[in-house]
């Protein structure tokens, strides 16, 4: 696979190039085709030769007809080995000798004493041979020069007739030289020369001729043939010298081809080694994935088995569902069905409401609203339990947790537990002051135990306004809404009762010890009672008359006894009236409206007090025992109502009497230490709320209305 050497010169076949050849095809091609091997044929017939010119040079008597016959023998050799093609390597060829023997004048040059023979045609050849002579080694010169030179006079002084006179050097080249220019006259010219020879010599000798001239046609013969062979192995060398020419470009070639595959496949190489790395990084990386999709896959078996749970438990929460889903229709339509039920009821109970409320009217009941105030900061420090049990009771009743007595229910218009705040209270309340500017008498009061909450229900602090303050705000409301169709004129009156004498609070010094003036009750007309004398304050906003009814409130008498400090122990009253004037017909109503906060109703027994202070509990007993015999006097319809036996019956005797609306808030305390309290105020609350007092009548101003007829009947325009 190696190129040649710089001088053209193949390598030697002692090389090892040569001797041990590349295992490829191109050098199984070179080993068969190569010019070297062919080439190695021409040294083996100069071997010959040359053995035989040697022999010639050192023994120098060797017979002629010996000669004849090795070289004969040994160019017969030469053509069989030329015909088998049995090349064998020598030694003897120099690279030199090669190189240089390319074509066919260097395939003459290797063969001179062929070419030599060969005539006239050839002769220029034999120059180039003879010029190259001085160039190859010795020993081929020799035996090239002896074949020359030598082998015309062995064929002739190897006569059998005398075989003993060998013919001399000089004849031999002259010889050579005659033979030499007969053959380069022609082939013809060289016989007619040898056939003159052979005629010359037969002369000395005709018989040794004879077999000489026979031989020497053999020979001629067999040299004819042996240049037939030698032209055809020349042809056939110039052919293979050019498909050695054609294999040595297409070595090249192959050499260029294969660099070039070299190279490629360095980069081959190189691509296949990154390819190498790449493929460890993605062994890696399938090792990688194959442990994460080991994970994955005990993960997605786990998740299986999971899912499997997991669908059982879908299936259960399906039927769950379908079931869910049975019981939500069964509770919507159970909840229409309520709703349907709860809107007849509540319709029902407005109706039976409407009816109640119109029998009592029609009956004239005092409407009772019963109260409880929460347990205090000390009585729940004292650890003070609740006696009333608001829980289990229906609506409109309580339940009082005796120590004593078993339980005992009391039923009311309205129960409102500690929870319930001032507006709660107030809604029920409301209607009452529509009745007032419709023209009705209306009378609010709270009884009750000192300390029950009657001031707090009534008048209320600043944070939570009573009934009072709201009554009043409501009225100038529908005053307001009113003011199209109604004219009405309002007058705010505070007043006290106090040791069964009443005291104007909005005169100024009017206290209990400074009696200025007395104030009394009067009848002025058929079921109206007034206080001649009272101060009637106009006010004709919501500020103004509350102004005015805290300058009364403010004004009330404070004391403190044992039973509680701050109870109060007169009867506070305010009264608004109210003087109403229908615009479109000309009705006009007085109307009074009864605000009352009465004293503590606690049993005089039970407080300490002695002197002034007994004095007062006794009065204010005195008034709330007034008022609890009219209130029997009325329940059990007497005929004789003993309204005057104290100032504050005689004071109420209109609002009690029938004509008036009335309601009664009583006030309980929540304490079971005051149960015998709360007790006598709840069956007093229950006497009450049983007192028919008849339909209550309007308060029209008749005396008004006979003149307004009056008026539109002498009309002169009418
Ligand atoms: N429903 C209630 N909610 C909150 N606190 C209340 C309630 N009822 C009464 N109270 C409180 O109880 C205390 C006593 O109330 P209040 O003075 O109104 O009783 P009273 O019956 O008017 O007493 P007296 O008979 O001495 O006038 C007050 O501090 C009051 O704020």
């Amino acid at each position: 696979g190696k190129q040649g050497p710089p001088n053209g010169r193949l390598p030697s076949p002692h090389k090892s190039s040569i001797q041990n050849p590349p295992p490829s095809p191109i050098s199984d091609e070179l080993a068969i085709h190569s010019p070297l091997h062919l080439a190695f044929a021409f040294p083996r017939i100069r071997t010959m030769g040359e053995g035989s010119s040697e022999a010639i040079q050192d023994g120098g008597a060797l017979s002629a007809p010996s000669v004849g016959t090795e070289a004969v023998a040994a160019v017969r050799k030469t053509v069989k080995m030329s015909e088998t093609r049995d090349f064998i390597p020598c030694a003897a060829v120099s690279e030199g000798d090669y190189s240089r023997s390319s074509g066919s004048s260097s395939a003459a040059a290797a063969l001179p004493d062929v070419a030599s023979c060969t005539g006239s045609s050839e002769a220029a050849p034999r120059d180039d041979a003879d010029a190259e002579m001085h160039h190859t080694p010795d020993y081929t010169r020799r035996g090239a020069a002896g074949r020359l030179r030598i082998a015309p006079l062995e064929l002739f002084s190897a006569a059998p007739s005398s075989p003993a006179v060998p013919c001399p050097p000089a004849k031999a080249a002259d010889a050579e030289n005659a033979t030499g220019d007969a053959a380069g006259a022609g082939g013809g010219t060289q016989e007619e020369a040898m056939g003159c020879q052979i005629a010359h010599t037969d002369k000395g000798n005709d018989g040794c001729c004879g077999q000489l001239r026979q031989e020497y046609d053999s020979l001629l013969r067999e040299k004819g043939e042996c240049r037939r062979v030698l032209e055809d192995l020349m042809r056939e060398n110039e052919l293979k010298t050019k498909e050695c020419r054609e294999a040595q470009t297409s070595l090249r070639e192959l050499q260029m081809e294969l660099m070039r595959k070299s190279m490629h496949v360095g980069s081959l190489a190189f691509a296949v080694e990154g390819q190498v790395k790449e493929k460890s990084r993605w062994c890696q990386l399938l090792k990688d994935l194959g442990e994460k999709f080991k994970a994955l896959k005990t993960e997605h078996q786990i998740l299986l088995k999971e899912s499997e749970e997991y669908k059982k438990c879908l299936s259960d929460a399906t039927q769950m569902t379908t079931t869910i889903h049975q019981y939500v229709s069964q509770y919507a339509s159970l909840e229409s069905e309520f709703k349907d039920l709860k809107e007849k009821f509540s319709e029902e109970a407005k109706e039976r409401k409407d009816l109640y409320n119109k029998l009592i009217e029609l009956k004239g009941n005092i409407r009772v609203f019963c109260r409880c105030r929460p347990l205090n900061t000390e009585e729940t420090a004292e650890g003070a339990s609740m006696a009333i049990d608001f829980d289990s009771a229906k609506d409109g009743e309580l339940i009082v947790r005796g120590h004593v007595s078993s339980k005992k229910v009391f039923k009311f218009d309205s129960v409102f537990n500690p929870e319930e705040d001032q507006e709660k209270v107030f809604e029920k309340t409301a209607p009452f002051a529509t009745s007032v500017l419709d023209g009705f008498n209306v009378c609010i009061f709270a009884y009750g135990q000192t300390g029950t909450g009657k001031t707090f229900t009534m008048e209320g602090t600043e944070g939570a306004r009573g009934v009072n303050y709201r009554i009043l705000d409501e009225l100038f409301r529908v005053v307001k809404d009113r003011h199209d169709l109604f004219q009405y004129e309002i007058t705010v009156s505070a007043l006290e009762v106090y040791n069964e004498q009443i005291h104007d609070l909005l005169l100024t010094g009017s206290q209990p010890s400074t009696t200025t003036k007395r104030l009394e009750v009067r009848q002025v007309a058929e079921g109206v009672h007034h206080v001649p004398g009272l101060v009637e304050a106009r006010v004709s906003n919501m500020d103004e008359a509350w102004d005015v009814l805290q300058t009364g409130s403010k004004a009330r008498v404070v004391g403190s006894t044992n039973a509680n400090e701050h109870s109060s122990r007169s009867h506070c009253i305010h009264c608004v009236m109210v003087k109403g004037e229908n615009l479109m017909n000309g009705e006009r109503t007085n109307s009074k409206l009864w605000l009352i906060d009465l004293a503590g109703s606690e049993r005089v027994a039970k407080t300490d007090a002695q002197g002034e202070r007994l004095k007062e509990a006794q009065n204010i007993n005195k008034s709330l025992s007034a008022l609890g015999d009219v209130i029997s006097a009325l329940a059990t319809k007497s005929q004789h109502i003993p309204f005057r036996n104290s100032k504050l019956t005689h004071l109420l005797q209109d609002s009690l009497s029938g004509d008036s609306k009335t309601l009664m808030f009583v006030q309980i305390s929540p304490n079971e230490n005051d149960v015998g309290e709360t007790l006598c105020s709840l069956n007093f609350a229950s006497r009450v709320r049983g007192i028919e007092l008849g339909q209550a009548r309007k308060q029209v101003d008749v005396g008004e209305l006979s003149r307004y007829k009056l008026m539109v009947f002498y009309c002169p325009s009418c």
